[in-house]
């Protein structure tokens, strides 16, 4: 544990009671400002936190096409952003922790930030000091009823998991989102806060706007995940932290383990057992004392993972991406561009913050077509389109399978790659839950790809255009900065060349 325990925020509070801020005025509006009286979770570009007002909207300014072309031969050193799962957790963890928790290497993206003042408005204190991140929690069953409704923007994960946080709460809690998060099913996650007995006060067909109300006396559950995702296993277990006894969570197929990971490292009771088909069976124990801790997050997988594939397809490349987490719940991609001929060396490999990280050297490779399995999805579900980059660039035909969970990201990810694959002349086909690429170690390029407000398609696309005959142009760039707010001037560094582009 880093720093002096402070006194609990909500000791005023009872868990399953109506939890109230304090009185309104000055003294409430510390909750949601940075102790030294500067504003915090705010950048040159954003609306600044504010106590009482909504908090932000991304995309609230118009579209911003952007152009791929021709990249130079690619050379230097890439450090990509911190993980954004870790990055998540470790504001929702710091908040529900007692005392102090200090954040290095934060992902300062949008939706992270959005999950930090969600923590602010549920009365966390948060700030950053130099390049270290405070955050002052409130001790499990500690939040305080918000006075505006959570948006949380683009941001599933946020969403999600701040569900779980809250649920067990005897208040009522409002979730909102852009419109890429309000058409995303929140099904997964209000089944099992049902079952707890928390009341869902609003919603509109199980999607955003949303809002809950706990229950006086939740119950704890055993829950099998039916889907493969963490976020649905992170939304339980973390409700289950402010309900009396075990709270059970089966998860047929292992997804990232982060929540798990890092809620033993808070100092929560919680198990992990592993049967011979390898069913996880996961118990957290209600009410326990979390502390605050150092949390060093690592560079985040699913962002290197543009780099990687621009190392990969554009000639002459040869570039080292530094401090990548190699969780092995995250490095399916790594496994299959190493399958594909992908020149990629794990150099230096270490631990740094719990978690096996190392720096990637990456060459200019000819790649060949793969099978990708469908029980690889799990541990590069977010890396399928700009996977699908790569097996455009391959020679011969890339099959990717198990690919259900795409169609429900911050768009279709499989409608949108195949689109964007089609405008460019690469042949493809999608199935229900599969996409086969036909590569034939060239791309012609010269398309507009649709986004639809999806970070990932936006820059999987313009790293297509990195080696394509004709430039790529997306139809807006403005997501990228919810994961990755240095990925044009970073790979710019690199040699990629993007410009302002029209998107008729
Ligand atoms: O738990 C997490 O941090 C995440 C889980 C995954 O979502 P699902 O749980 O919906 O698969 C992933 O796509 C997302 O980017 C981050
Ligand atoms: C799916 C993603 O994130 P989220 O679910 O948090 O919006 C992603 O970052 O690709």
């Amino acid at each position: 544990m880093v720093g002096p325990v402070i006194a609990k925020a909500g000791d005023c509070q009872t868990l399953n009671g109506s939890p109230k801020r304090p009185r309104q005025g000055r003294a409430a509006r510390r909750w949601a400002l940075a102790s030294g009286g500067a504003p915090v979770l705010s950048r040159p570009g954003f609306p600044s936190t504010s106590a009482d007002g909504p908090q932000m909207s991304h995309s609230a300014s118009p579209p911003r096409p952007l152009r791929s072309a021709k990249a130079a031969p690619l050379s230097g050193r890439f450090r990509v952003p911190g993980d954004k799962s870790i990055s998540h957790r470790a504001f929702m963890f710091g908040a529900m922790a007692e005392g102090e928790t200090l954040i290095d290497g934060l992902l300062e993206g949008d939706d992270v930030l959005a999950t930090g003042k969600a923590m602010q408005a549920l009365g966390a204190s948060i700030e950053k000091r130099g390049d270290r991140w405070h955050v002052h929690g409130l001790g499990v069953g500690g939040f305080l009823e918000p006075r505006h409704d959570l948006d949380f923007g683009n941001a599933g994960t946020g969403a999600r998991l701040t569900m779980g946080l809250v649920g067990g709460y005897g208040f009522t809690t409002r979730f909102v989102g852009d419109a890429s998060l309000s058409s995303r099913p929140m099904k997964r996650v209000l089944d099992p806060l049902r079952a707890i007995g928390v009341e869902v006060v609003e919603h509109h067909d199980n999607k955003l706007p949303i809002a809950l109300r706990g229950p006086k006396a939740p119950l704890p559950i055993s829950y099998r995940v039916p889907m493969a995702s963490a976020q649905v296993k992170s939304c339980v277990l973390l409700a289950g932290l402010v309900i009396p006894g075990t709270t059970v969570v089966i998860e047929p197929i292992m997804t990232r383990d982060h929540t798990e990971k890092m809620l033993e490292g808070f100092g929560a009771e919680i198990s992990v057992e592993t049967d011979s088909e390898g069913v996880r069976t996961i118990r957290v124990e209600g009410l326990p004392k979390l502390t605050g801790q150092h949390v060093v997050v690592p560079g985040d997988p699913s962002s290197a993972a543009f780099p990687i594939v621009a190392g990969l397809i554009v000639p002459g490349a040869d570039i080292v991406i530094e401090n990548v987490l190699m969780n092995p719940t995250r490095t399916g991609l790594i496994t299959t561009l190493q399958e594909m001929g992908g020149d990629i060396e794990l150099i230096d490999q270490r631990q740094s913050g719990g978690e096996d990280v190392a720096d990637l050297r990456v060459r200019h490779s000819r790649l060949r077509g793969v099978t990708v399995p469908a029980e690889r999805a799990p541990s590069m579900i977010d890396e399928y389109p700009v996977l699908a980059v790569a097996a455009a660039y391959a020679e011969g035909e890339t099959l990717m399978e198990g690919l259900e969970e795409l169609r429900v990201k911050e768009s279709d990810r499989l409608a949108a790659v195949a689109r964007g694959l089609e405008v460019n002349g690469v042949a493809c086909v999608e199935g229900p839950e599969s996409l086969l690429v036909r590569g034939t170690g060239r791309v012609a390029g010269g398309g507009v790809v649709r986004t639809h407000l999806d970070h990932r398609i936006a820059m999987s696309f313009l790293v297509l255009g990195m080696a394509s005959d004709q430039p790529v142009t997306v139809d807006d760039e403005r997501m990228i900065a919810t994961s990755f707010p240095d990925f044009v001037p970073g790979m710019t560094r690199l040699g990629a060349a993007f410009t302002p582009g029209t998107a008729a």
